[in-house]
């Protein structure tokens, strides 16, 4: 378990760092490798050496650098076994550097593939299976990733907390399965509003939240106000009472605080909504 852990904190971390910083490492590495390749010479075998960084560009870069070091560590056993013949394209050179071509290139092929299945399994993992918002947990992580990122650059950005009014009359009268169709029209919805860089959450049963970066006060008045009017627009097919109690909180970045502060701060305006008319928008700052 501990392992397992600390693999993927490593996974993260390598995530992280820059990918023209990384490419550098990567090509100093295969350069490592080739030189001490082939400076101990054709009866030292090195090939599983040249697995590291084509595996490293394939985890963590894109997929042609797989296939570019793959082609470059197959490359690399030319000199290699130069040194045994008077020249370099003898018949068992070129045999031994088609082999391992195919070998790192198949290499890389299933490098890319484990890390496209890995990222998928990521994504299912992190998104609710019927609306695709982010779950809980998953919300909180980017979201303080993305406050971070906002505190540091001294931008502000809002958090908004969405509860549904009357939902429960939906599922009551007219069976759970509208009301699963309702959540997915109301995620929907919400998705077609996003822009980059904001993170869509699903708190609860019918709550949802939205972290929108780089945004001001004023911008948020707009978005939201848009945002609930499609809302509205949106589920008047299913001919409910079902209507939005909405709270945002603004982040002015000139104090350092944490995503589930701004998630209460959202969470009680939202419920000010709630007790006094519900279907409205209050604005608070943190
Ligand atoms: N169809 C469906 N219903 C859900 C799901 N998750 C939670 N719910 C229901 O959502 C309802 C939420 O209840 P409340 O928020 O207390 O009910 P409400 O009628 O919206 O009440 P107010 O928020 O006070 O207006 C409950 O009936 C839950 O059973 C889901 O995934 N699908």
């Amino acid at each position: 378990m501990q392992i397992k852990f600390t693999g993927y904190k490593v996974l993260k971390w390598l995530d992280g760092v820059d990918s023209r910083i990384l490419l550098g490492l990567v090509f100093c590495l295969e350069c490592l490798i080739a030189w001490a390749d082939y400076l101990t010479g054709p009866l030292m075998p090195f090939e599983f050496f040249f697995l590291l960084p084509i595996g490293l560009a394939a985890f963590f870069l894109r997929s042609f650098w797989a296939y570019f070091f793959a082609m470059l560590s197959a490359l690399a056993v030319i000199p290699v076994l130069s040194q045994l013949f008077v020249t370099s394209f003898t018949p068992p050179i070129v045999m031994e550097f088609f082999s391992r071509m195919i070998v790192y290139l198949v290499f890389a092929w299933l490098g890319v593939k484990l890390r496209q299945l890995l990222n998928e399994l990521d994504r299912l993992a992190s998104q609710d299976s019927l609306t695709a918002a982010a779950r809980g947990r998953f919300f909180y992580e980017f979201g303080t990733a993305e406050l971070a990122r906002s505190f540091r650059s001294k931008s502000p950005l809002c958090l908004v907390f969405i509860d549904l009014d009357n939902f429960k009359e939906v599922n009551d009268n007219q069976g759970h399965q509208l009301g699963d169709q309702l959540l997915v029209a109301v995620a929907d919805t919400i998705k077609a509003n996003l822009r980059q860089g904001d993170i869509f959450g699903r708190l609860g049963g019918d709550e949802f939240a939205i972290l929108l970066a780089q945004t001001s006060r004023e911008e948020a008045k707009t978005i939201t106000r848009r945002m609930r009017e499609n809302l509205l627009a949106a589920i008047g097919r299913f001919e409910t009472r079902v209507t939005f109690s909405i709270g945002v909180v603004t982040y002015l970045a000139d104090k350092p605080v944490t995503i589930a502060e701004l998630v209460a701060l959202a969470d009680s305006a939202m419920y000010a909504v709630k007790r006094s008319t519900k279907n409205a928008i209050r604005y608070v700052v943190a």
